[in-house]
């Protein structure tokens, strides 16, 4: 027997409605980030060893993983308001207090070229706190993989140097970038590289370095403590100048002078205990 056709609702012919995304929960961004961390690790180690099979499987489980796309997903999602918000907030904040940026100038258009120039590495967002100023900072933005217009693909440590003032800037702001590199020589090679980037003639509380780590990188790690962090930093050229603690995270404001006394830090064992974690920094 021939099946009846029910006929068509008015609402077979609409598009669907679209649905709000669902947003992950904080334990799943949590473990998206941490195993794309570890998983990196364990790549680097097993590149530097020339581990070619290892290597080619732990490409694999990256991916498997959601790859670098869905591990920014997840660190987004770490910049909601209620997971802790948008770090330059803070950068916003402390250079408001500096008299280097002017609150009520939030969402004026530039008329001309902007006073201070910021380059961020690894942006997720052309939306963020720091981006609301654009009459007086002009943001450049790049990130490993880039995630529209207005950031550009890029890698730090491949970015060419510049030859003159015109291509460094007043600010830099690396936010929970250093904890991406996987290995110890790598962090402090991206360090190193920073200076480059900065000029020195914007005025006396310029240039600037936005610094922001997770906090176990210095309040649980076998190699690193604040103490150490403010020496390697110190012997790069760099000085204290705002500093926050929070549950999570530690953020700086450090101020760069022409002034680095250039040093060795090996990955030194400074203190152990169980559960400490191996996060390092190692300067040649
Ligand atoms: C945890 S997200 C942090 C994003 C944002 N800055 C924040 O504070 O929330 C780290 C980002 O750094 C990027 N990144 C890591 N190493 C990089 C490098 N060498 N050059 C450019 N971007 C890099 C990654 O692709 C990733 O998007």
């Amino acid at each position: 027997m021939a099946v009846k056709k029910r006929p068509k609702t008015l609402a077979n012919g609409r598009p669907p409605i679209s649905k709000p995304r669902e947003r992950m929960t904080a334990q799943r961004s949590r473990t998206i980030i941490r195993t794309h961390h570890r998983l990196h690790k364990q790549l680097a180690a097993a590149q530097k060893t020339g581990d070619l099979q290892t290597a080619k499987a732990l490409e694999a489980e990256i991916e498997k993983n959601g790859g670098i796309a869905l591990y920014q997903a997840a660190s987004k999602q770490g910049q909601a308001n209620d997971r802790g918000g948008d770090s330059s907030r803070l950068l916003v904040e402390w250079l408001a207090e500096l008299n280097l940026l002017d609150r009520k100038a939030r969402g004026r258009h530039p008329t001309e070229k902007p006073s201070l120039q910021c380059l961020e590495v690894g942006a997720l967002s052309t939306a963020n706190e720091i981006s609301k100023f654009p009459c007086a900072i002009e943001m450049t933005r790049i990130d490993l993989n880039s995630q529209g217009p207005g950031i550009e693909k890029q890698d730090f440590m491949d970015r060419p140097l510049p030859t003159s003032d015109h291509g460094r800037f007043d600010i830099l702001s690396l936010s929970l970038v250093l904890n991406y590199v996987p290995d110890a020589p790598g962090r402090g090679a991206m360090l190193q590289r920073i200076p480059n980037f900065l000029r020195s003639t914007g005025g006396d509380s310029l240039p600037l370095l936005f610094f922001v780590l997770p906090l176990p990188c210095i309040d649980n790690s076998r190699y690193i403590d604040e103490t150490r962090l403010l020496e390697i930093m110190l012997s790069l050229g760099f000085t204290m100048v705002k500093k926050k603690l929070t549950a999570k995270l530690c953020y700086y404001l450090l101020h760069w002078t022409d002034s680095a006394k250039p040093a060795r830090f090996e990955k030194k064992e400074i203190r152990s205990g169980p559960g400490m974690n191996n996060f390092a920094i190692a300067v040649e």
